[in-house]
């Protein structure tokens, strides 16, 4: 039997004067899903949780939950936005009593503020709590109605990495208990941790959707070993010795292909061919390459906050 689906958009387009935020989305997300949307500033990611929303007006169709977005039942769902601004002298405990009230029937709050990890900074005013305290206080304002479908606009964006992962863990706990999930991310790294499957946007298009095991396998390439050497004077040898053609750049030497369980013989079999191997790095493909083999643009991938994410690297 066909699993409902609980997010459709079909052609959905959307236009600020000049600027096309949404050029023909299509997407269609089953119920509990977790769906992360990622690219980079400006790709849409917002205008399209907007329009899936409701709040914003789009061309073409959406449904959540199988109504017009104006239809579904608010107690339903859960919107997190990206921008969202408390007033600073309410508690996180008042902030997250007050969306409470806006529902008929809502969680305990304190069980909520134990979801965000805010318990113990339950009574101290949002302008006093971190950045990321108070995204986590936010977090919170879209549990308070258990959501069947919940929305996260850039849920990590000034969280701490300890924070991150209690967040990542909150959203696996909701999967796992049935809520359909649509986040935003900056973060390769967070989506490819979070989600079944994976929207790449660019330019208010999806170049991409799929799982992140299936993008990586049929868009990412190889693994590659980048070692920190100068290319020895005798280019054919080095080839011979490695047996696979090792390319130059920036001063580093990529080498294709490369197991992570062969990476001691290839270097040393380097080193027999008279490379001086000062360092080494060896990456699996990710969402990245993906992403930059698909529009041909880099996106580095960040934690959210600007920082590189994570890649599986071994240092030499
Ligand atoms: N209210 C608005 N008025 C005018 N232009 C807008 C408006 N909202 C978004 N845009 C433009 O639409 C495009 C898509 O913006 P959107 O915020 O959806 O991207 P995003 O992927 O969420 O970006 P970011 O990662 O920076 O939040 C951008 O060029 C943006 O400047």
């Amino acid at each position: 039997m066909a699993e409902a689906e609980a997010l459709v958009a079909e052609d959905v387009r959307r236009q600020y004067g000049d600027v096309v935020a949404l050029d023909g989305v299509s997407l269609s997300i089953p119920e509990g899903e977790v769906f992360g949307l990622v690219g980079p500033n400006g790709a849409g990611k917002t205008t399209l949780v907007r329009a899936l929303t409701g709040t914003t007006r789009c061309d073409g169709t959406v449904r959540v939950l199988g109504v017009p977005p104006a239809d579904v039942d608010d107690a339903r769902v859960g919107l997190l936005p990206q921008s969202f601004h408390p007033a600073d002298r309410l508690t996180a405990r008042e902030l997250v009593t007050y969306y409470a009230g806006l529902y008929d029937e809502s969680r305990s709050v304190t069980a909520v503020l134990d979801d965000v990890g805010l318990s113990e900074d339950a009574d101290t005013w949002y302008e006093k709590l971190s950045g990321g305290q108070q995204r986590r206080a936010c977090v919170g304002t879209a549990l308070v109605n258990d959501p069947d479908v919940l929305f996260l606009d850039e849920p990590t964006t000034g969280i701490d990495p300890a924070g991150r992962r209690s967040l990542w863990r909150l959203i696996d706990d909701l999967a796992a208990g049935g809520t359909t999930v649509l986040l935003t991310s900056h973060s390769m790294a967070e989506v490819e941790r979070l989600a079944d499957r994976v929207g790449l946007l660019r330019d208010g298009r999806l170049v991409a959707v799929g799982s992140p095991e299936s993008l990586i396998a049929e868009h990412g390439g190889d693994s590659r070993l980048v070692v920190d050497a100068a290319p020895p004077a005798d280019r054919e040898a080095l080839a011979a010795a490695l047996d696979t053609e090792v390319t130059e750049h920036g001063g580093r030497l990529e080498v294709r292909d490369v197991a992570l369980a062969d990476v001691g013989d290839v270097v040393s079999r380097l080193e027999a061919a008279g490379v001086d191997v000062e360092s080494f790095a060896w990456s699996e493909p990710d969402l990245s390459d993906v992403y930059l083999r698909l529009t041909g643009e880099s996106f580095v991938p960040t934690d959210g906050d600007g920082r590189p994410g994570v890649e599986s690297e071994v240092e030499g």
